[in-house]
């Protein structure tokens, strides 16, 4: 199979990216189940780049049962070194509109049922996540967003992404809670999306489409799905245009990422010592590191 390694992650709304030409399924399984679709395999702008729809495509995955491990494992079968995930968001900030983009830089885990890491099992791993986005190719997301000057849609870059459980919706005093902290959005997907990439030594950013604001707002109604995906149906074009710029950029001057030695420093397991079970199960992630 030939390498790809720009990969897409779609949220709420973006099922399918409608520019991807000499389009392709590709069904995997991986040592962590699943992921959950198949993976949309196509070229876009000429080069090749794989899609899958975070929820399935006829979004039958709420954002407890994702599975994320299969999901980042796939992508990094797959070759994936640069991961953009484009997801719909609640807005924790007056400025922050409905419509608007956010690039963040930030992430704060409200999450209790998920697992985070591919490690344990014989082998421990501590990552930084200090800095839980690559900050350059997040810049070329917020660059991309820039030059496309998308109408009645403002760019956010940086902010901080609340990560919660869900599938419910917070309450007011949740949500009144995360605008104390100085938190910026909310969503409930991308917190192990980004520890997993890293994990997996995958740069990894996140475009987040603005569908409302929540319910702490006086002036607007509380969030309900059918103004989520009213929001995203008007933005999802646009969403698809900015990840076709950033394909562009990707394409002609790939950055480097402190992503792609996350592990140099973090495994604190001797490899040799490693159970035989577990380093199979995670060969992928090790291969560079073991003689
Ligand atoms: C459709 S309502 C809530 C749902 O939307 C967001 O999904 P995603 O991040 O995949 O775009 C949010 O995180 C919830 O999963
Ligand atoms: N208000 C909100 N809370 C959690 N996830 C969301 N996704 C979109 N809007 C959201």
């Amino acid at each position: 199979m030939k390498e790809i390694k720009i990969g897409i992650i779609g949220g709420s709304g973006l099922y399918k990216m409608e520019a991807l030409q000499e389009v392709e399924e590709i069904y995997l399984d991986t040592p962590f189940g699943k992921p959950s679709d198949a993976f949309i395999v196509g070229t876009l702008e000429g080069t090749p780049v794989a899609f899958l729809a975070r929820h399935g495509r006829n979004h039958h995955l709420t954002p407890t049962e994702l599975p994320f491990r299969a999901n980042i494992y796939a992508m990094k079968e797959l070759g994936v070194e640069y991961l953009i995930s484009a997801s719909a968001v609640g807005s924790l900030q007056e400025d922050i509109k409905p419509l608007d983009m956010v690039v963040p830089d930030q992430f704060i885990d409200r999450t209790q049922q998920r697992i985070s890491t591919f490690f344990g099992e014989g082998i421990v791993a501590h990552i930084a996540f200090g800095d839980p986005v690559c900050y350059r190719l997040a810049g070329i997301v917020a660059n991309a967003v820039e030059r496309l000057s998308l109408p009645e849609v403002a760019l956010h870059r940086g902010g901080t992404y609340v990560c919660m459980e869900g599938p419910a919706f917070s309450t007011k005093a949740e949500s009144s809670l995360y605008r104390s902290w100085g938190a910026s959005i909310i969503g409930m997907t991308n917190l192990q999306e980004a520890k997993l990439a890293r994990e997996a030594e995958i740069a990894y950013a996140t475009l987040a489409l603005v569908t409302d604001y929540d319910c702490w707002h006086p002036e607007h109604d509380s969030v309900t799905v059918e103004m989520i995906v009213e929001n995203l149906h008007r933005n999802a074009s646009n969403a698809q245009q900015v990840i076709q710029e950033v394909v562009k950029t990707l394409v002609t001057r790939p950055p480097e990422s402190d992503a792609h030695s996350a592990l140099k420093y973090a495994i604190l397991t001797p490899l040799a010592q490693v159970p035989v079970a577990t380093k199979e199960k995670l060969q992928l992630l090790l291969a560079k590191y073991i003689e």
